[in-house]
């Protein structure tokens, strides 16, 4: 019969990786119980006979992480509420809050990185972060699905940048820094990153062997030319950071493109009750949201014989098109005793970067009093990322 022991494991920042391994190696017929407690959450870990135990923990309440600090936050809750999402904080020290809008959903404030290893964990069930912190923290777990990958905000790059100077003055590409005889097994090419995971896998996927890591938490431009390293895997967004500290980016250096995603854990979605139901309801308002902000809706008055008539103007300018088309009202008014439609008022989308040729093209056959106004959400019959995440899942 198997013996049942519980340990407590009072840790600050644990992560399950980092000792879920090593017990079930030594422990054989005796099941031992984990309660790794940090940031106050507990959730337990049962390892049966060395197999660590996957089942989702229990509780009824289906938990969001969204980040606690760092350019993420206020993004993040700006985005929501422009869904309608407000979350209710009480007081910004507070690590769990609500969306009142969606009932039996927690929020819990955590560091980016911590949201992920607790979607892994299975303490937290959906996370937004930034796609460079899923793909470092997560290396390539296959419970974690995106969601959704474009949330419009965090945009930056994870890259590989080397001074712009000294025997890198030449170098502009990462087959031409691969190359450089400089690098040997006694001397390997030397890279500072906080990226520990991503940046050896790219330097594997791409052949460089010749390479040693170090890694720091923050400031890492500074390490070349204090000469810790010779060159840096770090996140770029303007690039001033290395411009300001003589580093550049270079050829086929680029290692991910990020921005900030929905993210879930894949066992929540099929197993916890509501899990499914929240992200759908989520997706859809950031969906929504996210293609409205990029287009204005457009109304303007047309002298026209028709409806169809005036349809076929309108569409016969290429800006003008809207989602499904133009819609097309009568205009009703009294002439000579009796009701005519001389008007024609219309309606139509149009993406914002277009909107001065569409108010151009519309002058053009004939509109007056254009009216652009912003547009709030625009609801499609079904979002596709719903439909992809569904057929992810198996559904
Ligand atoms: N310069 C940047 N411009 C835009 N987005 C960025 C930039 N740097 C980082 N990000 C995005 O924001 C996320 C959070 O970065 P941020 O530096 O604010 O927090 P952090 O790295 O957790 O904290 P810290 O830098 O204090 O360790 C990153 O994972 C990335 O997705
Ligand atoms: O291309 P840029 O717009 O200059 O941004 C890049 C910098 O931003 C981030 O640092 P952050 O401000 O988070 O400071 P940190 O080094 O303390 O993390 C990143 O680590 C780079 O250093
Ligand atoms: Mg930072």
């Amino acid at each position: 019969m198997a013996v049942v022991q519980t340990i407590f494991l009072q840790c600050p920042s644990a992560s399950i990786s980092s000792f879920s391994a090593s017990p079930s190696t030594t422990i054989n017929r005796v099941s031992v119980k984990f309660m790794v407690s940090c940031c106050s959450v507990a959730s337990p870990i049962t390892v049966v006979n060395g197999n660590v135990d996957k089942r989702p923990s229990e509780r009824d309440e289906v938990r969001l992480g969204l980040p606690s600090k760092g350019r993420m936050a206020t993004d993040t809750l700006e985005l929501l509420k422009d869904c309608q999402l407000s979350v209710r904080q009480v007081n910004p020290r507070q690590y769990v809050a609500e969306i009142p809008l969606l009932s039996n959903l927690e929020v819990w404030f955590q560091r980016p990185k911590d949201i992920v290893r607790k979607l892994v964990s299975g303490d937290l069930d959906l996370g937004i972060v930034g796609l460079d912190t899923v793909s470092e923290y997560g290396q390539g777990n296959e419970d974690l699905i995106l969601v959704h990958d474009a949330l419009e905000y965090g945009d930056c790059h994870l890259s590989l940048a080397i001074p712009k100077y000294g025997i890198f003055e030449n170098i502009n590409s990462f087959k031409e820094l691969a190359q450089m005889p400089q690098w040997t097994p006694e001397r390997p090419l030397r890279v500072a990153t906080g990226f520990t995971y991503l940046a050896p896998k790219f330097m594997k996927d791409n052949g460089l062997k010749n390479v040693i890591f170090s890694t720091a938490d923050g400031a890492l431009e500074a390490a070349p030319a204090m000469g810790i390293a010779d060159a840096i895997v770090d996140l770029v967004s303007s690039g001033t950071t290395l411009r300001e500290n003589n580093l550049k980016e270079i050829e086929g250096g680029v290692i991910l493109e990020s921005q900030a995603v929905l993210v879930a854990s894949r066992k929540s979605l099929i197993q916890r009750k509501g899990v499914l139901d929240i992200t759908h309801e989520m997706l859809e308002r950031l969906e929504a949201h996210l293609r409205a902000a990029g287009q204005f809706t457009v109304t303007a008055n047309m002298r026209g014989s028709s409806a169809e008539e005036v349809a076929e103007r309108i569409l016969s300018q290429t800006s003008l098109s809207g989602l499904q088309g133009p819609t097309v009202s009568p205009v009703f008014g009294k002439r000579d005793g009796k009701v005519t439609a001389d008007y024609y008022a219309i309606v139509i989308c149009a993406p914002k970067k277009e909107l001065y040729k569409s108010v151009q093209q519309l002058r053009a056959i004939g509109g007056s009093g254009v009216l652009i106004s912003p547009l709030t959400y625009i609801f499609d019959e079904e979002t596709p990322r719903w439909r992809q995440l569904l057929s992810n899942l198996g559904l």
